[in-house]
């Protein structure tokens, strides 16, 4: 009992990777069942799609969207939008159990009054990967980032404020949440190709869910 306590109180202890941006290490672990619930719900409404950037490549993860605001990208550029250009109807409203979870999380690094309105899904399958990017598509980049990891497990690649400074490699694994804001908000982040694997809960894939206030 003694050693479950302590590992549980180990595990919420924030790995920071920067003055404000650090790894929550199995903070969503107890919600998961849940999330993938609200997950599939989400998907049932607003499918999963694959984007094109501006430049007309596309995108290797797949995405899908809930929230006031969903993030989009095709030759106009990449946005947030009200209506999921797929369906032509509003994305599906933010679950309570992800609203719950973003401000749990960001409040663990002192971001208190967090109010995401988008919440970006990222389906990763064998293969998949995500460049090296900055999030700055969002109006206020004074509020945080909170992503959440789910499923397969995979590589993120943490840089610094330029493209070009050195990256560390941190292992993201199922539950886990990574939070970013104040002066490490426009840090360069991105994933490693994901390796094929059959996750328990969630099958052949990595689920990522991005908050960010997008537009308030
Ligand atoms: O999948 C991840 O861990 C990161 C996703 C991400 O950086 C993004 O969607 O902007
Ligand atoms: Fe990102």
């Amino acid at each position: 009992m003694q050693r479950d306590l302590f590992a549980t109180s180990e595990q919420q202890r924030p790995i920071f990777l920067g003055q404000q941006a650090a790894v929550l290490k199995g903070f969503a672990l107890a919600q998961s069942e849940q999330l993938w619930q609200a997950i599939q719900q989400v998907v049932a409404v607003a499918p999963w799609r694959q984007l094109h950037t501006p430049g007309g490549r596309p995108m290797s993860v797949r995405t899908s969207n809930c929230g006031d605001w969903g993030w989009h990208s095709d030759r106009r550029g990449y946005r947030y939008v009200a209506q999921d250009p797929l369906t032509a109807l509003p994305w599906p409203a933010l679950p309570a159990c992800f609203l719950q979870l973003a401000q749990d999380a960001a409040r663990q690094l002192d971001f208190h009054n967090y109010q995401p309105d988008a919440c970006l899904l990222n389906s990763y399958r064998c293969g998949t990967r995500m460049g090296l990017h900055q999030d700055r598509d969002e109006a206020d980049l004074s509020a945080p980032i909170v992503s959440v990891s789910l499923g397969l497990p995979a590589e993120f690649l943490w840089g610094g404020l330029r493209r070009n400074d050195r990256s560390e490699k941190i292992m993201l694994e199922h539950g886990d949440v990574v939070v970013w804001g104040g002066v490490d908000r426009l840090r360069f982040h991105g994933v490693k190709k994901v390796v094929a694997g059959e996750h328990p809960l969630l099958g052949e894939q990595r689920i990522n869910l991005t908050f960010r206030q997008a537009k308030s």
